[in-house]
Formats: structure tokens, sequence, C-alpha cells
């Protein structure tokens, strides 16, 4: 947290009498919890660790993951799945990729016909390249699905830091929910309803991140920094429109806006492992220090394989992929960028001719 800020919650507005859940305590969980409580909103808010749940009844504070920030409003911490989700008019779900699922299957029986279940998560499951709503849809489907995406960091979030986000969902009832629950004099909600662009955007940003963040620690320039986000954005929007997703989803919030501050700022934590690799230090090493999910690592080994089953080119996840898994050097894998066939910029306007 910056030195000149304090995170401790303004006054709670006065009770909506409206119950939500979020599902998960790390950062983001938290950081959700936090808008939602000072909205004047009931959370319950479900964690696995019973310590940590009467940390936050008893302190109103979640210190591993958000040391400075001070909860307020009627939060409800929660080990018990059912009574975090029962008669919840929206569920916001802020746990990582690798065990979306598995927390949904368990827990599938408790959710109620016709919920709103809102996915928070920046990930892709292994098996199948399935993204978080799908998950939903194939295990919960009673319920109405939404997915919030965008240029989100959860520490600036909890300081009340001006910030906007997208809900992405095909009702729009589920829209509309979504943005009253959660929109205040800090936090704007803008809508869409490409699900699949919006969510996939969230994901496939931080495998740049990670690039980024190895930019910044080999002091490559701001050229070269506005390169890469540049050419990031192609990319990306090239391999998720092959897939379906809508083009102008990457010219919004949930694309090119999570893009740049993923990819400019030390809070993004895939942006700090691309950093500490960067600086020289072990993938393996790096992840342990962080504590934290940095989601774009099996992000970037999912979308390298899907891209090459596709034959999409995607030459800054194939950069990547072989300095963290193949030991080839950063400065090979630059010279090799650099010196690839020059193409086209924008390739709606002039197509890509060739496969470099
Ligand atoms: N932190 C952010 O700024 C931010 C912003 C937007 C989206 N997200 C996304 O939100 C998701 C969660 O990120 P985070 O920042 O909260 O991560 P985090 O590492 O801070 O916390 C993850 C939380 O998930 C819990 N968890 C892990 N496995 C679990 C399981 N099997 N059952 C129950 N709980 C489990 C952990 O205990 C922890 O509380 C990620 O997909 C991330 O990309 C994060
Ligand atoms: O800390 P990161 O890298 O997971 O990024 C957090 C958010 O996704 C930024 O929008």
């Amino acid at each position: 947290m910056s030195d000149s800020k304090t995170a401790t919650s303004a006054h709670p507005s006065a009770p909506t009498g409206r119950q939500v859940a979020v599902l998960g305590g790390g950062s983001f969980g938290t950081a959700m919890t936090k808008v939602l409580a000072e909205n004047g909103h009931t959370v319950r808010f479900w964690m696995r660790n019973e310590t940590q749940v009467e940390e936050v009844r008893t302190q109103g504070t979640n210190t591993r993951y958000m040391p400075d920030v001070v909860l307020a409003g009627d939060i409800r911490p929660t080990t018990d799945f059912r009574e975090a989700v029962h008669g919840a008019e929206a569920i916001f779900l802020a746990i990582p990729s690798k065990a979306f699922r598995d927390v949904i299957r368990e827990h599938a029986a408790e959710f109620e016909d016709g919920q709103v279940v809102v996915s928070l998560t920046k990930g892709i499951e292994k098996d199948g390249f399935r993204l978080m709503s799908e998950i939903l849809q194939e295990e919960i489907p009673r319920t109405r699905i939404g997915v919030l995406s965008g240029p989100n960091l959860a520490q600036e979030i909890a300081e009340r830091d001006l910030t906007a986000t997208v809900i992405a969902a095909k009702e729009p009832e589920v829209r509309n929910r979504v943005q009253q629950l959660l929109g205040c004099d800090y936090f704007r909600v803008y809508a869409n309803v490409d699900v699949y662009g919006v969510e996939l955007a969230g994901a496939l940003k931080n495998i740049y991140a990670i690039v980024a963040g190895m930019a910044s620690a080999l002091s490559l320039g701001e050229n070269a920094r506005a390169m890469l986000i540049t050419r990031s954005l192609a990319e990306m929007s090239r391999f998720a429109v092959s897939l379906g997703a809508n083009p102008m989803t990457f010219m919004g919030l949930a694309g090119v806006g999570d893009l740049i501050v993923t990819c400019t700022s030390s809070k993004s934590r895939n942006f700090r492992i691309g950093y500490a690799v960067g600086k020289g230090q072990e993938l393996e090493d790096a992840v342990a220090e962080l504590g934290q999910v940095a989601e774009g690592i099996r992000t970037l080994q999912l979308v390298k394989d899907k891209a090459e089953d596709m034959g999409v080119p995607m030459p800054l996840v194939g950069g990547l992929h072989k300095i963290l898994y193949s030991d080839a050097s950063i400065h090979d894998v630059i010279n090799g960028l650099m010196t690839a066939v020059q193409n086209s910029d924008v390739e709606f306007i002039l197509p890509r001719t060739l496969s470099s």
C-alpha cells in the first residue's frame, strides 16, 4: 500500500437489506467483500481457513492477503458453504482457476435455482481449455452466470482508488443487478454481452504481464514497453477472435484496459513474477516468494498448446515459454523476435500474410 494512504473502510452506506456472497478469502475476494459491505449489503464471506474466518470476524482484517486493510460493514465470514450461499441474490467467486471446478462441483447442490453467480477468476482450466463461466454452465446450469473482469488491482480497490470494471452476461437482469450491487463513487461497472471475450481477455493478459515484468527488469525502455503492450494486444485478440470472441471487446476495459494496468504495475503478481525472472531468479523461487496466485504461469502453457493446435501465430507466448521452460536466454529470444519477418500492424486493416 502506498505510504500516504489508508485502506480503512469508509463509513458503510445505510444497510440495503440485500444479501450477497463472496467465495474465496484471498486478495480479490477481500477487495470485493470490502466494496459490497461499504455499499451497505450483507456479505457472507466464505473461505476454507477457520483461523482466517476468526480474524475477519474479530479484527476485521485478513492480514495474510491484505495486511493494511480494515473491513467494516455487515460482513459474515464463514467456512460453511451452504451458510454463505443460501438466499444470496448474487454470489461472487474469487477462487483460483486451478481449484475452481472442484469447489463448484463439491458444492453444486447448495446453489439455488436462478441465483446470479459471477466469476471474478482470470484463468483457464487445463482439461478442455474451459473458461470459468463454461465450468459454471456445466456444473450449475440452474444458475444465471456472469463474469467480472477489467483493470482491477485488488490493492487499489481496497484503497478506494478510482476503478472501473466490466460485467459480462447474456441476461440484462444479471448485468443490471451486478452494476447496482457493486457500483459506487470509486467503482464503476460497465456492461458487455461478450462473455467469452471479456473472460478470455482477463486470462490472456496475465501472460503478457509476465513478459512486461521481464522487460522492466531489463530496462528495455519506454518505446519497447509501448511496442510490447501493443503487440500483446494484437496477439491476444488474434487468438481470442479465432476462438469466437468479439474483437471490439479488446478495445474496452477488459481488453486493453486490463492489459495496460497489468503490464505496467508492480502491484500485479504476474508482472512481479516476470520481473523476478528477468532479474535472474528461478521461476519456482519467484512463485514461492510471491505466496499468491499468478494465473499467467498456468495460462501460458495452455495457450501455447492451444495456439499451436489451431495454427495461430503467438510469438510472444512462444518466446516466454522458451525462456521459462526451455532455458532459452532472454536476450536470444528478444533478438529472435526483433529480427523476425516484419508483418502488418493492425490485422483488421492489412491482414497478416506470413505466419512468423
Ligand atoms: N488480486 C487481484 O488483483 C485480482 C483482480 C482481479 C481478478 N483476480 C483473480 O481472482 C482470482 C483469485 O485471485 P486472488 O488475488 O484472490 O488470489 P490469492 O492468491 O490472493 O488468494 C486465493 C484464495 O483462494 C483460496 N483457495 C485456493 N484454493 C482453494 C480451494 N480449493 N478452496 C477454497 N479456497 C481456495 C486461497 O485460500 C486464497 O484465499 C484469480 O483468478 C485472479 O486472477 C485477482
Ligand atoms: O496481480 P495480478 O497479476 O493477478 O493482476 C490482478 C488483476 O487481474 C489486474 O486487473
